[in-house]
Formats: structure tokens, sequence, C-alpha cells
């Protein structure tokens, strides 16, 4: 596990707004499409407006998400519209590229929305997954204390009770979380800060879900100054 750190939220998020373009362009150059998971999350998508073309081929990357607020396609809380009014929309992603998770009112109930969504996801580990950080160590739609920390078969399921509203939600689970290149988890401000210590230090997957992720090749906390004031350093 890597952890870097920047000395404001602005220079975090054009950061990751350069590594997201490195990575994928990265990927490109070696023949094959990125898969990424994108996240919602106020340093996410700061970041995300930040991007710019770069040497990519935005008609070939394949985006999913790692949660997402169930409510209907469009509205203004859900991760998937505001990625898509970020960035995606911008650079041309093409509609077949975008991998949105089931809304409300397309005829699903939840656990039925989180087992298709399961079902399309690709076999091989994901080239990138992206995480955003609650102030209560949540990542995705895991939160602390809940009984989908544990889930070992599900790659996704419904959350009917989330304590940052909306309540339903459906979220990838560790297991397919964990199956990743790259996991970088991206997080500012000092609200963040005691999640990130305890992420770094004593923290378990119930008391702080953020501890539970890392990615087969790389881990990556990416962080500003206040993200990370509370971290203690051996
Ligand atoms: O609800 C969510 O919250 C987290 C973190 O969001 P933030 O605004 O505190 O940065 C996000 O990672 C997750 O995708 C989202 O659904």
């Amino acid at each position: 596990m890597t952890t870097e750190v920047w000395p404001t939220a602005e220079e975090l998020a054009a950061i990751i707004a350069e590594r997201i373009t490195e990575k994928i362009a990265a990927v490109q150059r070696e023949g094959r499409t990125p898969t990424i998971v994108l996240t919602g999350g106020t340093i996410a998508i700061d970041a995300y407006e930040q991007i710019q073309d770069g040497d990519v081929d935005w008609t070939n990357v394949e985006f999913y998400w790692g949660d997402e607020r169930f409510v209907p396609a469009g509205d203004a809380d859900r991760n998937d519209q505001q990625a898509k009014d970020a960035f995606l929309d911008r650079l041309g992603v093409p509609a077949e590229r975008i991998h949105a998770m089931p809304a409300q009112g397309a005829g699903l109930e939840m656990a039925e929305a989180a087992d298709q969504y399961a079902a399309s996801l690709p076999a091989e580990p994901f080239d990138l997954v992206l995480l955003g950080v609650g102030p209560d160590g949540h990542i995705a739609s895991l939160f602390p204390g809940h009984p989908q920390l544990h889930e070992t078969k599900r790659l996704a399921v419904e959350v009917f009770d989330s304590p940052k509203p909306p309540p339903e939600r459906i979220s990838l689970t560790y297991p397919a979380l964990r199956n990743a290149q790259s996991v970088w988890l991206i997080v500012a401000g000092e609200g963040k800060a005691e999640a990130v210590a305890r992420a770094h230090a004593h923290g378990t997957i119930e008391d702080t879900p953020a501890s539970g992720v890392q990615g087969l090749t790389e881990t990556v906390w990416l962080l500003d100054v206040a993200a990370s004031s509370l971290i203690v350093t051996a």
C-alpha cells in the first residue's frame, strides 16, 4: 500500500484527473480495453470535471460503478448521472460503454437489480477501482457495522438502510472490489482524517470498511494534507 499526499483538495483533484487519464492511456497502449470502476463523492466529481482528452480513445473504455443510489434514472443523486455530467458526456463516451447500475422504476426489485449488475461484470480483474471514503470510513455503499461487509458470494448487493441519504442503494461487495489490478482510495478534507488514520493503522472492516480493500497489483491512497493529518507514522 502506498500513500501520496497533496497540499490541497484542488491539487489532489487535478492529480487524480491526470492519473486516471494516464492509466487509461497505458492500458490502451497494451492493446486492451480499460475497465474502470467509478466512485461517487465530492473529490471524485471534482477530479472528473478536470479530466481532459489526453492521449486516450474515450470511445474504447468500459465504465462501471462501485455503488449507486437506487433512485430513478437521471436523478441528480445518481453517481452515474454525476459522472456523465462531469466528464463522460463531454468526452463522448458511447452509451454502450457506460455500465450503469439499474435504476429505480425500471421494473426490478433491488435484489434483482444487484444480481443483474453482478452478472454484467467482467470476469477479468478491473484495471482500476476508484473509491471515495466517507467520514465514517465507508467505501462504495459498504457501511460500518452493516451485514454487506461480510458478503462472500454475491458481487453486488442491495442496501436498504444507508446511514447517508438516500437510504436505498446497490453496492459492489469486497469480492468484486478486490478483483482489480489497481485500487485507488481518493480522499480530501479534515472530516475524513479519522477514518483515513484508522485505515492506516488498527482499523477493521467493521469500523472502517476502507481497511478491507486492496488491489491485486497496487493499493494507492491519494490524499490532501487535511485528510492525511491524523495518520500516525512509525
Ligand atoms: O454516498 C457516497 O459517498 C461516498 C463518499 O462521498 P463524499 O461526498 O463524502 O466524498 C462515495 O464514495 C460513494 O460512492 C457515494 O455513493
